[in-house]
């Protein structure tokens, strides 16, 4: 699959495949197009950015699908976390109306639908889900409402799960606190985490990918491509990221590019 602006080729060529509750990390700096591959599959381009190639979800084509097609699949059958939840909670519904909703769009009935919101809150592993399902998005901390998200995003056991730097905004206790809850719930579903921090990787995918612009360099399972990454790329991106670690003269690796 590929993603361009007018003439301007942002990704290209991507080709990776996520089989049923596999883990899959894609790492790269920034601006590596990362986020629009994900997007590219979710079919939430910007309008002026244009995929082509291909991408199927068990077996569905994606690119080019009919709008209809993917807002029904999207939501049920493949999902997505993004970095910052309150802007992609409504700020004005209870956020067990919210989880609630997201399974009544596609089908269930409201009382199944509401039993059902009080059950993920649970699986969250938020403190008293009855009262949390009452709360608005703003009475909730970060690490809380990343753990709404994660319950909208499981509600319908999606097939495909994307988490966009799901921990980036959080502090470092929470941070770990969501990445063992993701590890926890996503059971089934083929997961792609995206990520800058290569530790995160390490943590939670069996599988990784290495993006730099544009294009994926090196792939493979997280122990093999960690201990001996065979791209320059991933070498530097590894040894930058053990903050011990110094060139010969005592300086922090830092990655260099042609
Ligand atoms: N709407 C747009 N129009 C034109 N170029 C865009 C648009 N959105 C993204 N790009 C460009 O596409 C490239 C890839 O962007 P992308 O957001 O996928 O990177 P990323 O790897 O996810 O980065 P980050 O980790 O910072 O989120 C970047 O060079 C970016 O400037």
């Amino acid at each position: 699959m590929s993603v361009s602006v007018g003439d301007c080729v942002l990704v290209e060529d991507v080709s990776f495949e996520i089989g049923r509750g596999e883990r899959v990390g894609l790492i790269g700096e920034s601006g590596s197009g990362k986020s629009l591959t994900a997007l590219a599959v979710m079919g939430l381009l910007p309008e002026d950015l244009k995929a082509w190639g291909s991408a199927k979800l068990n077996g569905r084509e994606l690119i080019g699908a009919k709008e209809r097609e993917m807002s029904r699949l999207r939501g049920r059958d493949m999902t997505m976390v993004f970095q910052e939840p309150m802007t992609a909670l409504n700020p004005l519904m209870p956020v067990g109306k919210q989880i609630a909703e997201v399974m009544q769009v596609h089908g269930r009935d409201r009382g199944a639908s509401q039993r059902a919101a009080l059950d993920l809150l649970n699986m969250v592993r938020l403190p008293d889900p009855k009262r949390a399902a009452k709360a608005y998005p703003h009475q909730l901390s970060g690490g809380q409402r990343q753990r709404v998200m994660l319950a909208i995003a499981l509600a319908n056991n999606p097939s495909l799960l994307i988490c966009d730097e799901p921990t980036t905004a959080l502090d470092v206790t929470v941070q770990a606190q969501i990445l063992e809850l993701i590890q926890a719930v996503t059971g089934e579903s083929a997961l792609l985490f995206i990520t800058h921090d290569l530790a995160v990787v390490a943590s939670v995918c069996e599988r990784v990918l290495v993006m730099l612009d544009g294009r994926i360099v090196e792939s493979g399972l997280v122990k093999d491509v960690f201990t001996m990454p065979s791209h320059q790329y991933t070498q530097q991106l590894l040894a930058s990221s053990d903050m011990e670690s110094t060139d010969a003269n005592g300086r922090l690796w830092t990655v260099t590019r042609d």
